[in-house]
């Protein structure tokens, strides 16, 4: 029996949803037309909050206040928001069957609705080491972040075993901000991740060794190379040490992993094409089937600026995506159309006192200015990409807005740049003076 028929729903409640919800509302949604389906029992927030304020021992963010879209300067959104503007908000509702034949849906409870445009916005969960059979993976003390449900269980430990040692596996984004986070709160910490060094698929060894000699300088133990191989439990399934691939084992009352994410694919695997790991989508996040749009970390999407199709996983896309899908959809209703999505890479990360932001695509000779001076004050530095005489990329640490403003324009722009001494002498100031 269908419960109800809507013009529009979104299944997946997180930043995307968030965003979509206020596009249409700004695009004259009636009540009625849209209902939202998340698995949380939170109305849509800023997920990145959950690895940064959330988890600070003092003034620590939490709900209403981050909310979307509190994270790029906007209103609020608590749950009252949508039932104000009319929206059905389906909390705590995992949506257990998508089909796009039948332009139908049903829940984990086996309530069935109708709609005529599906945005599917389910995100991504976190990659298990259980997953791939590491013994003892299954240990209590042993932590994930993608939700409020998981910080809140980190937080609690936190607090429980405040002198007990952390291990943190991983040293990509959750890694080093969730250590930061556990240093901030007087735990001892452990980090394990393989060679050559963190953040692997964007920092040059250069900006590498300035991360890693800063945590170490906050009293960090970097452990790089090993993989962890086994988890030993205590006789009531606590995690005791967690034991390295070179025999190497380290004491560990709580176990933080971030060794990457996979996007959820489950609802239409099969029903739409695929590419890059996700869902196929045209520059209006419009899939292969007409009436189904796939936005945020599920959606591989032509990234018009270097001509290739890709999938990012991080805020400020899944904010956009979410919002050219609306725009997309309303103005076919009208038979107008919209310009394809043009999206700048925007990779950012805030842990301890630093804050590094990165437009543009890492690809070609990286020229690093700044790095002697940073290591003694903490001062900027930064790194531009250089492929075929033009700067395609550039990354800042501690920049002010108006210099994170500029080198957004300078991977934007890709200015020509004659050689590599000209951007050592200029460093920050060959992209604010462009
Ligand atoms: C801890 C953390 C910190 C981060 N910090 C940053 C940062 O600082 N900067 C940055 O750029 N990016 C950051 N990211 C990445 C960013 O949060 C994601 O790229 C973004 O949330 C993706 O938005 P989304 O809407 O695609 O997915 P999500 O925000 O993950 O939302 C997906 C939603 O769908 C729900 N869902 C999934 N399947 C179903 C189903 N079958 N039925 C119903 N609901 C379902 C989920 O429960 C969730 O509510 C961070 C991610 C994490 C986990
Ligand atoms: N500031 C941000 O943009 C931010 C912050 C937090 C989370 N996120 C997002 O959340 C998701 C999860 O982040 P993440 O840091 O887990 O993923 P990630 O891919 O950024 O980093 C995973 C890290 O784990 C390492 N690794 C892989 N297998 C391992 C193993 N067996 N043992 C030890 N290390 C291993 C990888 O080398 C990599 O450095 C991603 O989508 C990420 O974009 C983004
Ligand atoms: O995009 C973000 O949103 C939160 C916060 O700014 C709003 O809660 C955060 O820490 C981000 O990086």
């Amino acid at each position: 029996m269908t419960e109800k028929v809507y013009k529009y729903v979104i299944v997946g409640g997180g930043v995307s949803a968030g965003y979509a919800a206020r596009e249409f509302v700004q695009q004259g949604l009636k009540p009625g037309e849209l209902a939202i389906f998340s698995s949380e029992e939170f109305a849509p927030y800023e997920r990145p909050t959950l690895s940064k304020a959330y988890l600070f021992p003092e003034g620590a963010a939490r709900l209403p206040n981050f909310h979307v879209c509190a994270g790029s300067g906007g209103t609020k959104q608590p749950p009252e928001w949508y039932t104000e503007h009319g929206i059905d908000l389906y909390l705590s509702t995992e949506v257990k069957i998508l089909d796009v034949e039948a332009k139908s849906l049903t829940t984990s409870a086996g309530a069935t609705y109708k709609y005529e445009t599906v945005i599917v916005a389910t995100g991504a969960t976190f990659v298990r080491l259980a997953d791939s059979g590491v013994p003892g993976a299954d240990a209590q003390g042993i932590y994930y972040l993608r939700e409020i449900d998981d910080a809140d269980k980190l937080l609690a430990a936190i607090k429980d075993k405040k002198d007990g040692p952390a291990v943190v596996i991983g040293g990509g984004y959750i890694g080093l901000e969730l250590t930061a986070c556990l240093v901030k709160n007087d735990v001892k910490v452990t980090m394990v991740y393989p060679g050559p060094h963190c953040m692997p698929r964007l920092f040059t060894p250069e900006l590498a060794a300035f991360y890693e000699g800063y945590y170490e300088a906050k009293g960090v133990t970097i452990v790089k190379g090993p993989r962890a191989t086994e988890f030993e439990k205590d006789e009531s399934g606590q995690v005791k040490t967690v034991k390295l691939k070179d025999g190497t084992t380290i004491q560990a009352d709580i176990v933080v992993v971030g060794v990457g994410a996979k996007p959820r694919l489950e609802l239409l695997k099969g029903q739409v094409a695929e590419e890059k790991g996700g869902f196929k989508v045209d520059g209006f996040f419009k899939t292969s089937v007409p009436h189904v749009y796939a936005v945020g970390d599920i959606a591989a999407f032509p990234m018009k600026i270097y001509g290739d199709i890709r999938r990012v996983e991080h805020v400020d896309h899944a904010r956009k995506s979410a919002i050219q899908a609306v725009q997309a959809i309303k103005a076919e209703e009208k038979g107008e159309t919209i310009p394809e999505y043009d999206y700048l890479p925007y990779f950012y990360s805030r842990s301890f006192d630093l804050s590094w932001q990165f437009y543009g695509d890492n690809v070609g000779e990286a020229v690093t200015w700044g790095r002697e001076a940073a290591q003694a004050s903490s001062s900027k530095f930064g790194t531009y990409w250089v492929k075929d005489g033009k700067v395609v990329g550039a990354f800042l640490e501690g920049g002010s807005p108006e210099e994170n403003k500029a080198i957004a324009k300078v991977a934007k722009e890709q200015p020509a740049v004659s050689s590599k001494d000209e951007l050592l002498s200029a460093g920050l100031s060959f992209a604010t003076t462009i």
